[in-house]
């Protein structure tokens, strides 16, 4: 459930290398409570965007707020806050996993509040990131799926307002993946985590985020909820049908209308028709195809 605050504020944000700048005037918001993706082909922008956000790229230009505060001059307490994912844990192979979590934890005590108990227990956190099997494992005899879960957890433990994800599940069986993606929806629902993720897996992002912002070219194409980018840009359904013994395929744009006047022409003559929505690939594929051929976005 979302409420109104703005937890992530991003206003004309640019970012250069050298001499090419890689983020043009990138805007967006995200509210308290709201999992939001990041989408778009290699080299759109999404890491820089990310990594600005948790305050470890300074910008070019442009205004950035995560929880009121801007990263590029965070102290301490911001960062207590703010859960970052990364893929580092792969050097402390001696540790076991409980034991890496209760050390991590201790950190986060001084900064619990009435509201939010710091650190999360790692025996619940273990359980949370489906570990509990492994708990007492040594980190080097983890599977690469069990590290990355793990990541998430280091991610985790001080119960962080915002949670910032890069490309979460690379690595994870379907199973893995399913429970991630529980994971995350429980942490937005039941503790009002803000997420920003980044992602590849366009069914991750339909499934996971309330809103997703598609980048290209280091700029924003795209912004709305699922339905609404798919309304907006693909728009054309597939119908399949039989008549006569014949299969027939058409995509249209208002495929109810178009099925009535099917019927209306061929009544109980149609058989085996099937409508098939534009899904979430169809539209990015037809989005990132209309950037590319330098038309306008929708
Ligand atoms: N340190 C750097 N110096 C120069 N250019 C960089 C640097 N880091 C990233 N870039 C460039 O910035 C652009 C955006 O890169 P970024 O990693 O943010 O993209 P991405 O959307 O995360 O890509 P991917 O999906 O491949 O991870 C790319 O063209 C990349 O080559």
């Amino acid at each position: 459930m979302t409420s109104e605050r703005v937890v992530l504020d991003v206003d004309g944000l640019r970012m250069r290398y050298g001499t090419t700048d890689v983020l043009h005037d990138v805007t967006f918001q995200a509210r308290h409570g709201e999992v939001l993706a990041l989408l778009g082909p290699n080299g759109a922008g999404k890491t820089t965007t990310i990594e600005v956000l948790e305050g470890f790229r300074m910008r070019s230009a442009g205004r950035v707020s995560v929880l009121g505060v801007d990263p590029a001059h965070a102290g301490e307490e911001w960062r207590a806050r703010v859960g970052v994912v990364l893929q580092s844990w792969r050097d402390h192979g001696k540790w076991r996993v409980r034991e890496l979590l209760r050390h991590l934890g201790v950190y986060f005590s001084c900064y619990a509040t009435d509201r939010i108990a710091r650190p999360w227990d790692p025996d619940d956190l273990v359980a949370a990131v489906g570990l509990t099997s492994r708990a007492n494992a040594k980190i080097r005899t983890l599977s690469g799926g069990q590290r990355r879960r793990l990541d998430v957890a280091v991610g985790l433990v001080g119960r962080p307002e915002v949670l910032f994800l890069d490309e979460p599940t690379t690595g994870f069986d379907p199973v893995a993946r399913r429970e991630f993606h529980e994971l995350v929806r429980g942490l937005a629902a039941r503790e009002s985590t803000t997420v920003l993720l980044t992602t590849h897996d366009l069914d991750e992002a339909e499934k996971l985020a309330d809103r997703i912002v598609v980048l290209d070219g280091g700029r924003i194409v795209a912004d709305g909820t699922a339905d609404e980018l798919a309304r907006r840009i693909a728009g054309e359904d597939e119908v399949r049908w039989t008549h006569a013994g014949q299969r027939h395929v058409r995509h249209v744009r208002a495929s109810t209308e178009f099925v009535h006047d099917l019927f209306r022409r061929h009544g109980d003559g149609i058989t085996e028709l099937e409508v098939r929505r534009a899904s979430l690939e169809d539209t990015y594929l037809s989005l990132v195809r209309r950037v590319e051929a330098g038309g306008a976005a929708g």
